[in-house]
């Protein structure tokens, strides 16, 4: 019983820890999950390069599955990334994704759109979510960049009520920086994040407009402020990027636009310590692998 799937990560539009509203976008990142079930009742994981790395995420994410679809089953989950994880670019998000539809596919049960299909997607992602919530890797689910992983595109989330208000595709360039200090979703100040409350609800606003790259520049700037990381590489994207901002709870900072732009702001945020790389966003979400 082998299942294997890909699931996305993601940079932020709108961080959800100041009002439970949270907006992302699929990048070209991939995270892989292959699981392998058995009669052993015990699940066991492992994360590649990363020996020590914490898999109860990925262990909850099987169980979830196996309580729901399957028959007391255990077995072994082992996920390899491109994206780095608790760096802000919703690596959790996409090792749950790909976790979870590698156990469905695992237990022969089908998902997506189809006439066979047991659950779609969207209800693929909710369990990931609630796994992370077990797993207390997150603050408020984050079901927005859980579903952008999923889906793809850009989506807009209640994650008070993991509702889907908003989702379309959206066809960027994207410049991603990523130094090497990582910043735990779980140990964010939320009261800081709440504070902001206020631009937060303009971000929304701006978002549900369609007005994504001026709304995640709005969020950088507030949630920059809040949780204490510089606002140096936004104004250096600004002039020629159409949105930027902190990704997530930190550190790494993403810009999006028009190619040629991008390549300039690349030649102001290599001067700085850490990796930058071009990517594109996605709209295809996440996939099994048959
Ligand atoms: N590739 C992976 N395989 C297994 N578990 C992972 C993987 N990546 C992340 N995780 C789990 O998620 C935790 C990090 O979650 P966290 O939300 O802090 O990071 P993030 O999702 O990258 O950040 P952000 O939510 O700010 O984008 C890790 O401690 C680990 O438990
Ligand atoms: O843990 C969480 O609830 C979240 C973490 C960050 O990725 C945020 O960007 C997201 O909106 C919510």
């Amino acid at each position: 019983m082998y299942g294997e799937a890909v699931a996305l990560g993601a940079g932020t539009v709108l961080n959800a820890l100041a009002t439970g509203v949270g907006s992302a976008f699929a990048l070209d990142a991939e995270t892989t999950a292959w699981v392998e079930l058995d009669d052993s009742g015990v699940v066991e994981g492992a994360i590649a390069g990363a020996p020590d790395g914490d898999t109860r995420l990925i262990r909850r994410c099987v169980e979830r599955v196996v309580d729901r679809f399957g028959d007391g089953h255990g077995g072994h989950v082992r996920t390899e990334s491109d994206v780095p994880m608790a760096a802000g670019l919703k690596s959790s998000s996409a090792a749950a994704n790909a976790t979870v539809l590698a156990t469905l596919s695992a237990l022969d049960v089908p998902v997506g759109d189809g006439a066979d299909a047991v659950l779609d997607r969207e209800a693929a992602c909710r369990i990931g979510v609630a796994a992370a919530r077990d797993a207390g890797v997150t603050v408020t689910g984050a079901f927005d960049d859980a579903s952008a992983s999923m889906l793809g595109g850009v989506t807009v989330t209640d994650n008070t009520a993991d509702d889907l208000l908003a989702r379309e595709p959206v066809d960027w360039d994207a410049l991603v920086w990523t130094p090497a200090e990582r910043a735990l979703s779980a140990d964010a100040d939320v009261a800081r994040c709440e504070r902001v409350a206020p631009m937060a609800d303009l971000v929304a606003d701006l978002a549900l407009d369609g007005r994504y790259a001026e709304a995640m520049t709005v969020n950088g700037l507030a949630f920059s402020a809040a949780l204490g990381f510089p606002t140096d590489p936004a104004v250096e994207a600004m002039p020629h990027a159409e949105g930027v901002s902190l990704s997530g709870t930190g550190p790494s900072v993403v810009a999006v636009g028009d190619r040629d732009e991008l390549e300039r702001v690349r030649d102001h945020w290599t001067q700085r310590e850490g990796d930058t790389w071009l990517t594109t966003t996605r709209t295809d979400g996440a996939r099994v692998i048959e």
